[in-house]
């Protein structure tokens, strides 16, 4: 009995692709995240929920170092991706955002064409050996994106001429152009309409084969849809983290309980 637990258990478990102990972020007094320690697990969807101001955004930031470009902000803490200190001095920055890449709230294609925009970050990485290579790298993503059959026609056209919904998924192919291991997303879907959010959801679903995503969203029901980890976090703290299904149904924290309950936020 006890052996099959296990086999059960073993089966639903997933490495750890994060490990933060101990993360405090400042800017200049405000206090914006004590003392965060989390792991996150790979090839899963982690989701970020709580009231506006509590911090989701910015230890999501921390986890690609995004918050170094902040001048107010310090960070405090240890955050290792594989076992890698995120922080140690030998880490450049650039080099580790594009393993942990950031999709935005507002789609923001670069003013390139849509071939450019997904072919700029394999480029500067140096990621193709020619043309032929790179060619089947932008081709790669933008199908893994969802949004090859639409634009293969057009691949030299300005990617901001996109729709919303695809400019949203072409800044998605960009970010795993680089071939990245983590997603950050931050609130991807706010500036989307509910046709172009169920596509970037269905997408979310299936980019987790492949990478560890974690995303923040203020829809408790996007949450629920997309992820199978929940963190709730709340004046800087994270109160809550577990499996979505039981932060949902049986949250363990009164916080936690007025927030899903409406009660808060
Ligand atoms: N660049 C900044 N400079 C100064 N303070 C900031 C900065 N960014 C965030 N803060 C402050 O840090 C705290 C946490 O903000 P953060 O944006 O991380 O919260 P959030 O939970 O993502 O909020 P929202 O859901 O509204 O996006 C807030 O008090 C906010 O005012």
């Amino acid at each position: 009995m006890n052996d099959m637990r296990l086999i059960e258990r073993d089966s639903t478990m997933k490495d750890t692709k994060i490990s933060a102990r101990g993360v405090q972020v400042w800017y200049g007094d405000t206090h914006a995240i004590k003392d965060v320690s989390v792991e996150i697990a790979d090839k899963t969807v982690t989701a970020f929920i709580g009231p506006s101001g509590c911090g989701k955004s910015t230890f999501l930031r921390c986890l690609n170092r995004m918050n170094d470009t902040i001048d107010v902000a310090r960070v405090e803490g240890d955050i290792r991706i594989d076992g890698e200190d995120i922080y140690d001095r030998k880490v450049d920055p650039v080099q580790l955002r594009a393993k942990v890449g950031m999709v935005f709230q507002k789609p923001n294609p670069f003013p390139k064409s849509i071939y450019d925009n997904v072919a700029y970050g394999p480029k500067i990485h140096g990621l193709a050996k020619d043309r032929a290579d790179l060619d089947g790298i932008v081709e790669r993503a933008l199908r893994r994106a969802a949004l090859w059959e639409e634009v293969k026609d057009r691949l030299s056209a300005a990617g901001t001429g996109l729709s919303g919904g695809q400019q949203q998924r072409l800044c998605i192919a960009r970010a795993v152009a680089t071939e990245p291991e983590v997603l950050l997303m931050d609130e991807p879907c706010s500036a989307l309409d509910p046709i172009a959010t169920g596509q970037v959801e269905e997408l979310i679903d299936e980019l987790k084969e492949n990478y560890s995503v974690v995303i923040v969203t203020h829809s408790m029901q996007q949450a629920a849809r997309v992820s199978q980890k929940t963190a709730f976090f709340h004046l800087g703290d994270l109160v809550e983290y577990g499996e979505t299904g039981q932060i949902f149904t049986n949250p363990q924290d009164r916080r936690t309980e007025s927030y899903i309950t409406g009660r808060i936020g």
